[in-house]
């Protein structure tokens, strides 16, 4: 199957389980992989045909800023069952990395693959 790439997607937002994350937002990064077949697309370049990675974008951050999820387990399960639910797309990788969590790591991070049910 064929995939759309969103890299290093930005979004700040309040989440954690610290004293201080509940009060401070912090950076999280986005990957999504959205499994899809694009030859509809690339043989009629429309862009109705395909994902639109900027909707999907524009959707997470949205989302993202507005939920207050303790765990980013729990953020990654709900925006996989968004994009399942809202894209259409049959299967999503997601990957969230939360860079200002833990001293002396360069991140920490959740992935997870999620089907749609037939
Ligand atoms: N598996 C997880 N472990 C931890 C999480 C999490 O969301 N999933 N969160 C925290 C704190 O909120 C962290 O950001 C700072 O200690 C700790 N462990």
């Amino acid at each position: 199957m064929d995939k759309i790439l969103i890299r290093g997607l930005k979004v700040r937002t309040i989440v954690g389980i610290l004293p201080w994350e509940r009060k401070i937002p912090q950076l999280l990064l986005l990957d999504v992989d959205l499994a899809t077949d694009i030859r509809a697309a690339a043989d009629s370049e429309d862009i109705s045909q395909t994902v639109d990675y900027s909707a999907v974008a524009e959707r997470l951050t949205r989302f993202i800023q507005e939920s207050q999820f303790l765990l980013i387990e729990t953020l990654a399960e709900r925006c996989a069952a968004l994009i399942l639910e809202e894209f259409g797309v049959p299967e999503v990788r997601f990957l969230v990395s939360k860079p200002e969590a833990v001293p002396a790591t360069d991140t920490v991070c959740i992935e997870i693959t999620r089907s749609r049910h037939a």
